[in-house]
């Protein structure tokens, strides 16, 4: 697999870090303007850094854009002519929507939008994906992409909003919520490292239950919770200062201003 990740910022060096890791790279260009503070990914023999898109664009197969939406245009514009059948085009840019991509590059091309998380970077990620028309016959591609650095679902193109705020800023909100049990744990005597190593690790833990029993969350907080007990007096607590709603309305926050930002 060659592959170009146009745009090596702070997610385009995650999926960079995810692929390298995984092996999953016969040849990788990673392209921004300036290239120093990415130089060292020459260390792995098959990288090469530039701040030529061109070159990327040329002798790779699977581009990958990381850049941000307003520079996206001008990239598209001036590598348009170099795109072929062998390329297939992921965006992982918020916001901008595949007719968008169509009508500079053209329907003809395999087009995929991907919204990955940070957790790329360390093979975890939540990665949502949607395809224009002739890109379903490189869908599984994609995802055999994106599933080896983490968990893919396929959604249609209108979910592409909700499933950012839901994986992508959900990164930063599970990071919020371990960091509050972190100083929670403080409290509670333990020291600072400790208590993050408490708190990260219940939360794996958490996420993990679920994901390889398929239990309900309620399930396995009914497993927890003794009558009179300890966890259900300080969940009732939790849920009468507004937990569960402070989240929802947080999400949905978070939905209205990108929905805000796609019509800017
Ligand atoms: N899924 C997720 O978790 C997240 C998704 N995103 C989305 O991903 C995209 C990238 O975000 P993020 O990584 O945070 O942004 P960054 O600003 O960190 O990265 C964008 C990179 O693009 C490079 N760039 C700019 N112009 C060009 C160009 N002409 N050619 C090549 N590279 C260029 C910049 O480097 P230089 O200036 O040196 O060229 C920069 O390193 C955004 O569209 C954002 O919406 C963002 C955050 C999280
Ligand atoms: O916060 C943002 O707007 C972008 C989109 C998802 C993650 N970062």
């Amino acid at each position: 697999m060659k592959v170009a990740i146009i745009g090596a910022g702070n997610l385009g060096l995650a999926i960079a870090k995810g692929i390298l890791h995984s092996n999953g790279a016969t040849t990788m260009y990673l392209t921004k303007r300036n290239t120093k503070s990415i130089q060292e990914f020459e260390k792995y023999g098959n990288v090469t850094v530039t701040s030529d898109n061109q070159e990327a664009v040329k002798n790779s197969d699977i581009l990958i854009f990381a850049v941000q939406p307003g520079h996206f245009t001008t990239i598209l514009e001036q590598t348009k002519d170099l795109l072929t059948e062998k390329h297939v085009i992921i965006s992982t840019i918020t916001g901008f929507r595949i007719p968008r991509i169509e009508e500079i590059i053209g329907s003809d091309k395999y087009i995929i939008r991907s919204m990955p998380n940070t957790a790329i970077s360390v093979g975890k990620s939540m990665t949502c994906i949607c395809s224009n028309e002739l890109g379903k016959k490189r869908i599984d591609l994609a995802k055999a992409i994106f599933n080896r650095m983490g968990h893919t679902l396929e959604i249609p193109e209108e979910q592409m909003q909700a499933a950012t705020v839901i994986c992508a800023s959900g990164i930063a909100f599970w990071m919020r919520l371990i960091r509050a049990t972190t100083q929670g744990a403080i409290q509670l005597g333990f020291d600072a490292k400790e208590a993050q190593e408490l708190a990260m690790h219940t939360c794996n833990g958490a996420a993990s239950l679920l994901i390889e029993s398929g239990s309900h969350p309620e399930e396995e907080i009914d497993r927890v919770t003794t009558p009179k007990g300890c966890t259900i007096e300080g969940l009732n607590e939790m849920e009468h200062q507004g937990l569960s709603s402070s989240l929802i309305k947080g999400i949905v926050s978070s939905y209205e201003k990108i929905s805000h930002i796609r019509k800017a």
